[in-house]
């Protein structure tokens, strides 16, 4: 999904970021500690009876991408995500948007970034339970200062968009969880905010809706590129959705990357034990299972993008009964043969000259 460079400028870049729940004075102390910052949390707890909630994170949002912030209840992602937009204060550490200082800003300018430039979609929307669906999404482009004439036609537009056309006259109450949830989507686009940060929004609906939900976003994401933060606590949506997958522990990130890497090369043995029971040859590509062609080889057999999964190559060797080339830009970079693929579906790790997979 991702087509951006690591040159180009990053849309949120966050370095050293500490939020600490607690009596000001003690937490404002916490970040530069040297002795609080090797405590657990419980130990801190108990010594200092501050929270640190966020512990020295330091990432990038890169333009475009869908960045999710994944780990278990308590981990520290709703609070990190909130100090985006200073919903939440930072305690220490440095944030900015396309290079602009957040924790600078002025009431005005924080409003209109949390406006304009980073809208928030809530697990519940809060949606006004008197107004229709066109209305409330209207209603977004209204605080945003759009006429009246204009605003129904873009409300009718954003309600098309997301899927509920017919739908325009009905109230909330009168929509099931997921259509709701479609709505409060639509008037988060209205402000056709430069990135959108998702807290949760799918974790309340049954299986079926959270998937169709998913693939709404992936859809949007795909048709907009607009680059996205999305929280959530469950790691199969993390995989389906995130171009990066930064995974919190402890209100720390222990490790941030492709859901190939995280499955791939798990960082240590908290991600590996996280990742155990993912079907790897759904993650996996091609890149981790190849190897470097032998004589001849590159000319011949199927061609595979470098971005093929391991299950979808499996298909292609089964097909042609010999090794499939990886083919980049018309450049062979490897082959993958049944022994390869067979090794990542095993959960081996790589061999020499195999992979990337370590
Ligand atoms: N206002 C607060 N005061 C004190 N502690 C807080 C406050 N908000 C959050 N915390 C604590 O900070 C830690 C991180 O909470 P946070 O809500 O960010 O986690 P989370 O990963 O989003 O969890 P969940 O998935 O359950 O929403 C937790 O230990 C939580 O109890």
């Amino acid at each position: 999904m991702n087509t951006t460079t690591p040159a180009e400028a990053p849309v949120f870049a966050v370095d050293g970021l500490w939020k600490v729940f607690g009596p000001e004075k003690a937490a404002a102390r916490v970040p530069g500690s040297a002795d609080a910052t090797g405590l657990s949390a419980t130990e801190l707890r108990e010594r200092t009876g501050c929270t640190a909630a966020v512990r020295d994170v330091t990432f990038d949002v890169r333009k475009g991408e869908v960045f999710v912030v994944m780990g278990l209840s308590g981990s520290g992602k709703s609070t990190l995500v909130r100090c985006l937009t200073r919903l939440i204060e930072p305690t220490a550490g440095s944030l900015s948007i396309d290079g602009e200082d957040v924790l600078a800003m002025d009431a005005g300018r924080l409003r209109a970034l949390r406006r304009h430039r980073a809208a928030m979609v809530f697990q519940h929307f809060g949606l006004l339970p008197h107004r229709t669906v066109l209305d409330n999404v209207a209603y977004g482009l209204e605080i945003q200062g759009v006429g009246r004439g204009d605003r129904r036609d873009r409300a009718a537009e954003l309600v098309a968009k997301v899927g509920l056309e017919g739908l325009e006259e009905r109230r909330p109450g009168q929509l099931s969880g997921g259509q709701q949830q479609r709505v409060g989507l639509a008037r988060a686009l209205a402000a056709d905010p430069e990135v959108l940060l998702f807290d949760e929004p799918f974790s309340a609906l049954d299986p079926l809706i959270r998937r169709e939900m998913q693939e709404e976003v992936a859809r949007l994401h795909h048709e907009e590129g607009r680059t996205m933060v999305f929280i959530t606590h469950d790691l199969a949506e993390a995989l389906r959705l995130g171009d990066r997958i930064a995974l919190m522990r402890d209100g720390r990130i222990v490790q941030l990357g492709t859901p190939e890497e995280i499955v791939g090369s798990p960082a240590d043995d908290y991600v590996r034990d996280f990742v155990r029971d993912v079907p790897r040859e759904q993650v996996l590509t091609v890149r981790t299972a190849m190897r470097p062609a032998a004589a001849g080889e590159a000319e011949r057999g199927p061609a595979l993008a470098p971005a093929t999964t391991v299950v979808e190559a499996i298909e292609a060797v089964a097909r042609s009964g010999g090794p499939a080339r990886v083919v980049d830009h018309g450049r062979c970079l490897g082959v993958v043969d049944d022994a390869g693929l067979l090794a990542v579906v095993a959960g081996l790790p790589a061999t020499p000259g195999r992979g990337v997979a370590a």
